[in-house]
């Protein structure tokens, strides 16, 4: 079982453009259309599946919000970090 990070540490390891909110840390993705965000949430669950670590992805119109957190340890941990930078590589792939 993962250790719970410190808000310090949360805040210093946190990737740009992604803030903690309560227990999570989350991020919202813009894209030009529908299934361009549909398929950007394929390919999150592809990377949560492998990490067998697994996000809340909610897909709206042109936009999909990612939560992260740690559920068996009730908080934040280095995996919810780690695949906030998996996916931001993705992203910018
Ligand atoms: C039984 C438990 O759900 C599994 O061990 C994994 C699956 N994916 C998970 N995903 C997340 N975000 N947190 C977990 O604690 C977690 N646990």
């Amino acid at each position: 079982m993962a250790d719970l990070l410190s808000d310090d540490e949360i805040e210093a390891q946190l990737p740009d453009d992604w803030t903690r909110d309560g227990d999570e840390i989350v991020r919202t993705y813009e894209f030009d259309d529908y299934l361009r965000g549909v398929n950007f949430a394929q390919m999150v669950g592809e990377i949560a599946e492998a990490q067998f670590h697994h996000p809340e992805i909610v897909i709206r119109y042109a936009e999909v919000e990612i939560r992260l957190t740690s559920h068996e340890e009730g908080g934040i941990t280095d995996a919810d970090i780690e695949m906030a930078d998996l996916i931001e590589s993705e992203r910018n792939a």
